[in-house]
């Protein structure tokens, strides 16, 4: 049976890989050559999964026989347009097929379907696409995995001109098989002719796997389903470090997201609060304690059985008035950190939000780093070694934690930044982390983290996890309190707490709902906690 799933409502128990398109080809052809399945095999399910998932995404179109116009490129993603136009057909649908390129040049699976599909109907030039009356439904099968640069323009014209078409019949559903033709699956980006309109589609389907590029920067694609073709998975458990070359994207359903936590919270009968750990929250002078609070409540409210806030000596009266369950200590520059981690039940720390830029601060991190802490470095933490990112470096250790917004990222990793690398984003981490020697998590909807060893994973807010609405002032510095007080316990190594906080900041993100602010964030992970049946 192959049926389309929908990745939210994954309930296996088991961690997703996002691949390359060079990791799904090695998937294709260890089936094949294994004998375990044909190419032609695995392309008549391509083309009937797509069209089974389409029709459950849209039940208006199951209803009833419709119109669709597919449009078919040159490779093997066009023998898969082949196979959705025949079976379309088969259901009583009325079916234009538009051709790109030389067809003699295809596939011998390509041609293969290209030919079942001709003895039922032409395949026209797509010159012609634009003519016609408007259908229900618009196939994508131009390019998908194979996409190796910028689409031509006669694919992106025919493609609009199909969407622009004349008619009464209303919407357009545009799906595309495996891919938005363009996409780069490795990294997200849209491959078209310069000044040209990129393609987009209302649903994906892709096969036995999604790609990284599905998951990086802005989806061109409202609604992605992954159709299972019968490939071996790898599957594996969110409690263990993902495997180095592959993606593990974070996207656990509700079940598996309860055993995960259930290893990952450190919170278990018999347990008392020191067992639970005990984080350390650097705050800033008068009038800047607000990050550090909020990160202190976070961490307390994830699991850390105390947190205590160090502040300058002169902030003290007024982060008093603010906390109850928080503890407050007066710390006195790095001097009087080294002596406050003389307590070796401080086991975790988290600096970096409204600490202030300049040499106390990196004379902080340098102390708190030397102390062997697992530790959490953040904003102002990181962004004070602008100047100097070696310096940085020559101190973390694996049980470090940083975690940039893109700006800071910049700052300490110049030459892998946004816009100066044609590296992407997981790449541009995973580099990052090799040479800092600690964990990167680098923000934005579509988070990555990345280990020292080669770990990588992927937190997207995105499709149906998508809140923008945590973008929002102050959540970063709840999200390095949420990692604190995970590494507190000690139990998990930093690559596994980064990942839990993650996931878990954007749910809170989501049961909270729009009109959200970073307050409302550790307030939240009670009921999410209890939504999930922790
Ligand atoms: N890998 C797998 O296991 C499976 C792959 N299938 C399909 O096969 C697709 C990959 O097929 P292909 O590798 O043939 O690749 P594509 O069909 O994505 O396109 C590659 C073809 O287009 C040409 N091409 C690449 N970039 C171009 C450009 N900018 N302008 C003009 N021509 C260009 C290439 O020379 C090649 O002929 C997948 O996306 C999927 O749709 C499915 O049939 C099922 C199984
Ligand atoms: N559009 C978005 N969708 C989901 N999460 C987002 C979005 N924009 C930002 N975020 C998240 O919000 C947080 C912002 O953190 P940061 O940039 O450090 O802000 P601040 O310093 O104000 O706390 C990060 O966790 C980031 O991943
Ligand atoms: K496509």
């Amino acid at each position: 049976m192959h049926h389309a799933t929908e990745i939210s409502e994954t309930e296996s128990g088991l961690a997703m890989e996002l691949l390359t398109a060079a990791q799904m080809r090695a998937a294709e052809e260890a089936a094949m050559s294994a004998g375990k399945v044909s190419g032609l095999q695995l392309m008549e399910r391509a083309g009937r999964g797509s069209v089974d998932a389409a029709l459950s995404h849209w039940p208006d179109l199951a209803e009833g026989p419709h119109h669709a116009v597919v449009l078919c490129g040159p490779g093997n993603n066009g023998g898969d347009g082949y196979v959705v136009a025949r079976r379309l057909l088969d259901a009583g649908w009325r079916v234009e097929v538009f051709g790109l390129g030389d067809a003699a040049k295809a596939s011998p699976d390509a041609r293969r379907m290209r030919a079942l599909w001709e003895a039922a109907g032409p395949v026209q030039d797509l010159r012609e696409a634009g003519q016609g009356d408007r259908p229900d439904l618009l196939v994508d099968a131009l390019f998908g995995t194979g996409l190796s640069r910028s689409i031509p323009q006669e694919a992106v014209t025919a493609w609009h001109a199909v969407r622009t078409r004349a008619g009464v019949t209303g919407q357009v559903r545009c799906l595309a098989l495996d891919c938005v033709s363009g996409l780069d699956c490795d990294n997200g980006q849209m491959l078209v002719p310069e000044g040209a309109d990129a393609l987009s589609a209302d649903l994906t389907v892709t096969y036995h796997a999604a790609k990284r590029g599905h998951f990086l920067k802005t989806p061109p694609s409202a609604a992605l389903k992954v159709v299972d073709i019968g490939l071996e998975a790898h599957p594996a458990s969110l409690t263990a470090m993902p495997r180095p070359g592959y993606l593990r994207l974070l996207d656990p359903g509700r079940v598996e997201a309860r055993r995960w936590l259930e290893d990952i919270l450190p919170v278990a009968p018999g347990h008392h609060k020191y067992d639970r750990g005990h984080t350390l929250v650097l705050g800033g002078g008068p009038g800047k304690g607000g990050a550090a609070r909020m990160a202190a409540r976070a961490a307390l409210r994830i699991g850390a059985g105390l947190v205590t806030l160090g502040v300058p000596p002169a902030a003290v009266q007024e982060n008093a008035a603010r906390l109850d369950a928080i503890m407050l200590k007066p710390l006195r520059g790095a001097e009087g950190l080294a002596e406050m981690l003389e307590d070796g039940r401080l086991s975790a720390i988290v600096l970096g939000p409204g600490l202030g830029l300049g040499e106390e601060t990196r004379q902080i991190v340098r102390t708190a780093l030397g102390a062997n802490r697992r530790s959490v470095l953040d904003a102002d933490a990181l962004s004070s070694f602008q100047d100097d990112p070696d310096a940085l470096f020559a101190t973390l250790h694996d049980q470090a934690v940083l975690t940039p917004h893109e700006g800071e990222f910049a700052r300490l990793f110049p030459d892998l930044a946004h816009g100066k690398r044609d590296v992407s984003k997981v790449e541009a981490a995973a580099l990052a982390a090799e040479r800092a020697g600690a964990t990167i998590l680098l923000k934005g909807p579509d988070t990555v983290i990345a280990s020292p060893a080669g770990a990588v994973s992927l937190n997207a807010a995105l499709y149906e996890r998508a809140a923008p609405w945590l973008g929002t002032a102050g959540a970063g510095d709840v999200l390095a309190g949420m990692i604190g007080g995970l590494l507190a316990s000690g139990r998990i190594a930093p690559h596994l707490a980064a990942e839990a906080a993650a996931w878990l900041h954007v749910e809170a993100a989501r049961s909270f709902g729009p009109g959200l602010i970073a307050e409302d964030l550790p307030e939240e992970l009670p009921k999410l906690f209890r939504e999930i049946g922790l």
